[in-house]
This record gives C-alpha cells, sequence and structure tokens, in this order.
C-alpha cells in the first residue's frame, strides 16, 4: 500500500485529525514521507501532497481524474449542485466556471479599475481616524464593498449594501459548515439520506436555506438580469451568455455568489503588514503597478508566508489512478498542503523569515503556489493580485506603520503563531501604530 500513517483498526487516523488547522498535522506527516502521503480517516481515503512538483503531476497532469469535490450530503441540499466552488467536476461546473474565467481573466479585470481605485481613495479617507484594532474590520468592507461593485455593477450601491454584505458572508459561512463532518451527522452517515423530506430535517433545513437565498441573490442580480444595469460580472454573463450553451439566470447569479464568497475573505489578508517605502504625490494607481517591483514582491511574500489557504480545498479523485507504482482509488481525498509548498527549504530559503526581496533576486524566488493547481486553480486570482497590490501600495503611500509599545515603553511585537480561522488563514487582531504620512486627499 501507498506511504502513509497507519492509525488504529476501523477509525484509522481519525483521532489524529484535528478538527482545527488540518495543514499543521499534515505539515508533520510531511516530515516522514517523501512528498505525498495516503491515510484513512473512518473508511474514507485521503491523499496529501506536499510537494510542488508532484501537485504538478497529479493535479495538472491527470488533472481530469483529479478535479472532482467531495459530495457532501449537507452542502447538497442547501445549494442545489449550483455553487459551482463545490460542484462536482461536471457540465454546470464547466458552464459556471467559464463564466467566471472569461470575465475575471487579467484583460477582462480592465474594467474593473475605476471601482478599486474610487474605493481606494475612500478606504485611505475612511482610515485617516480609527483605531489600528478596526483596520481589519475595515479592510473587510473595502474588500466587499469592491467586490460587490464587481459583481453587480457601481451603481448597484445604495442602502442596502451594507446588509446585503453581510448576508453573503454569513451564507457563505453556513455552507462552510455544511462542508464539515462534525457539525451535521448526516456527512458522516450518508445513509440518513434515504430519509424522506417530510421526517429529515437535514433536507427540510437545506430546503429552507436554497429557497431563501435562492431568492436573495435573484433580487441582487436582477438589474444585470434584466438589462437595467450594464456594468458588472452579471451584466457582462449576459452579454456572453449566446456563447454559453444552457446557461441560465439561477446559474449566472450563483456564479457571482461563489465568487463573491470565495473572494471576500481570503483577497485583504495581510495588508497591514509593516512596511514602508512608495512615494509619489499622489495615490497609486493600476500605472505604477510595473515600477513597483518591491510592493509586488511584499505582495507575494505576504502569501507565501502565511498563505490564506493553507492546505488549499480539498479535490476527490473522480475514477482510479496510479501513481509511482500505486493505485489511489475513486473517491480518495485529495488535499494539496500549499502550507508545505511555501516552505520548501530549496525553493525559500530561510522560509520563516518574512523576506520580499527573495523575488527581486536574480535569479527571484518563484511565485508562491498559493492560488492551487489544475482544472480548479482560483479564478480570482487575478482580481486578488488587483486588489492587494492597490490596498498594500496605497497604504504604505498614505500611512507609516510601527509597532505598538507597551506600558513601559517596549515594543510589542505580534507573535507569528497568533493566527487563527479554520480553512482560511488570517491573523489575530493586534495592536499597532498608524501615522499618516501626508494629507490625505478628500
Ligand atoms: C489571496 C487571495 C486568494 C487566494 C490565496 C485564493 C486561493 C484559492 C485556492 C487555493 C483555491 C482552491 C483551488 C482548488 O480547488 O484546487 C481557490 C478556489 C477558488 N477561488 Fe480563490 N483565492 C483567492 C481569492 C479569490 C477571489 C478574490 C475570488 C473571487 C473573486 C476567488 C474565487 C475562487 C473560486 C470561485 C474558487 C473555486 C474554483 C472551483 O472550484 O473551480 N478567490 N482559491
Amino acid at each position: 500500500s501507498p506511504p502513509g500513517p497507519r492509525g488504529v483498526p476501523l477509525l484509522g487516523s481519525a483521532l489524529e485529525l484535528p478538527s482545527k488547522f488540518p495543514f499543521r498535522k499534515f505539515n508533520e506527516w510531511s516530515k516522514l514521507y517523501d512528498g505525498w502521503f495516503v491515510f484513512s480517516a473512518i473508511g474514507q481515503k485521503f491523499l496529501v501532497i506536499t510537494n510542488y512538483d508532484i501537485a504538478v503531476d497529479i493535479l495538472e497532469k491527470m488533472g481530469t481524474q483529479t478535479a472532482d469535490r467531495p459530495t457532501v450530503p449537507m452542502a447538497i441540499y442547501m445549494a442545489r449542485h449550483i455553487a459551482f466552488t463545490l460542484e462536482n467536476y461536471g457540465d454546470r461546473w464547466r458552464r459556471c466556471r467559464r463564466l467566471a474565467h472569461e470575465n475575471f481573466n487579467i484583460r477582462a479585470l480592465d474594467q474593473y479599475h475605476g471601482i478599486y481605485e474610487l474605493g481606494t481613495a475612500k478606504l485611505l479617507r475612511q482610515l485617516s481616524n480609527i483605531d489600528p484594532l478596526k483596520v481589519p474590520e475595515e479592510l473587510l468592507q473595502f474588500s466587499g464593498t469592491l467586490t460587490y461593485e464587481a459583481m453587480y455593477g457601481p451603481e448597484s450601491g445604495g442602502e442596502n449594501v451594507k446588509q446585503n454584505i453581510r448576508k453573503v458572508w454569513e451564507m457563505a459561512e453556513t455552507l462552510g459548515d455544511a462542508m464539515s463532518p462534525a457539525k451535521f451527522i448526516i456527512n458522516l452517515i450518508p445513509a440518513l439520506g434515504m430519509l424522506p423530506e417530510r421526517i429529515s430535517p437535514w433536507k427540510q433545513y437545506g430546503t429552507r436555506y436554497f429557497n431563501e437565498h435562492d431568492r436573495f441573490l435573484m433580487e441582487m442580480a436582477q438589474p444585470g438580469l434584466t438589462g437595467q444595469s450594464d456594468s458588472g460580472f452579471v451584466a457582462s454573463c449576459m452579454r456572453m451568455r449566446d456563447r454559453t450553451e444552457g446557461i441560465s439566470d439561477a446559474e449566472i447569479a450563483w456564479t457571482s455568489f461563489a465568487l463573491y464568497g470565495a473572494g471576500v475573505e481570503t483577497h485583504i489578508n495581510g495588508a497591514q503588514d509593516e512596511v514602508r517605502t512608495v512615494a509619489g504625490d499622489s495615490p497609486p494607481t493600476f500605472e505604477h503597478r510595473s515600477k513597483m517591483p518591491y510592493v509586488m514582491a511584499v505582495m507575494k511574500e505576504v502569501l507565501r508566508w502565511r498563505p490564506v489557504l493553507p492546505a488549499a480545498l480539498p479535490h476527490t479523485a473522480s475514477q482510479d489512478f496510479h501513481y509511482n507504482g500505486y493505485r489511489i482509488e475513486k473517491g480518495t481525498y485529495i488535499f494539496y498542503n500549499q502550507w508545505n509548498m511555501c516552505r520548501d527549504p530549496a525553493v525559500y530559503p530561510d522560509y520563516d523569515v518574512f523576506r520580499p526581496e527573495r523575488f527581486l533576486a536574480d535569479p527571484p524566488a518563484p511565485d508562491p503556489p498559493v492560488f492551487g493547481f489544475g482544472r480548479r486553480i482560483c479564478p480570482g486570482r487575478n482580481f486578488a493580485r488587483d486588489l492587494l497590490f492597490l490596498a498594500i501600495s496605497n497604504l504604505l503611500w498614505a500611512y507609516h506603520f510601527e509597532k505598538a509599545t507597551d506600558a513601559d515603553g517596549k515594543t510589542i511585537t505580534p507573535s507569528p503563531e497568533d493566527i487563527d480561522g479554520n480553512i482560511l488563514l488570517h491573523p489575530k487582531p493586534f495592536q499597532f501604530i498608524m501615522t499618516p504620512r501626508r494629507e490625505i486627499p478628500q
């Protein structure tokens, strides 16, 4: 059998798997095996990849067999196969993915640049008078609003935006919980799915969730779907409808949610890192990007040092395949631990040290593998990089960041271990000092 921890009879390694931060356990195991290993937990098989080249072999070269997602009963009752992040590898996933790709590739992103630049200017003004501890919240609101406008058009704003953003967050969070084996027993015992809806609390909850949120998403997408609004993701999907066979209004509305839900929390993490040195008399815009290699290097180092999705999202094998002479069974969950790949000492020496210069060396370190591999590679990666560039460069342009000091005047250095989250990693709130470097334009 393939290399990997054996665990105990029946349960396998289930008892060793932590409910939080599985990437840490994978990291521990990675030291015992060479780049990949297999284990099982209560009958479910897992393949974990910790080496970049092996990820390319398995997830890219064998991409047709390894791009499926786990089928989790509760997630199906709640999202009815229409949130493409969770969707099986098939026709509907392909259609929605195409919408995402055509509207979020590098060229298509130009349409959103105006929105971001306005939003960033607003952010700088808002930050001028707040407690640094509130900055993460402000950044979340910033990324939430910009993503909202990118989806539904800049004029979609108005009274309800804040409330809608909150609702989308909650919706994404609840759906994330639905993936958890611990939260819903039916995910552990799928046979309970045989019960008819009348006596199944899970199916009833799923139906309520789906109906309520389907209505909500359709309402938000309405202006774009009916042609009232001609900018934003939904409106551009409508324009490509003729070229995308079988695409429905609901698929467009739910794809905007999938992008939104995946995007909101991931793209802004780490902009508070202590850095400076960007000058000029007007705030940086996309035109400055090629002239700011250091900012780009900082962005890459933030993504590498604390990858937002350390264990990425699970794939599953849609059929048996062979790797290195071993058979991997259909249905095996496939995790790839980006955490390890970003800390490969041969590629990123002194990997624990935050050192953007590694990306400016000759030859430069390769971009950190934090957006995934193969057919499911993150469709929002360019969008995320655009926003991160703009946020980091503008914050550094406008503010000076320093470590906070305690009552005795000693500097407080936040521990790099102060991280929180589950699948998504983010820093715990920490004190720092932020002073304006200049007059913020009103
Ligand atoms: C720093 C920011 C981000 C990082 C590090 C990141 C990373 C990732 C990773 C590792 C995956 C898993 C790929 C796989 O299944 O193999 C993923 C999937 C995904 N990401 Fe991102 N992402 C980021 C921002 C965004 C943004 C801004 C959006 C939307 C605007 C987005 C939308 C998605 C979607 C929809 C998927 C699911 C793709 C599918 O299942 O086909 N992400 N992302």
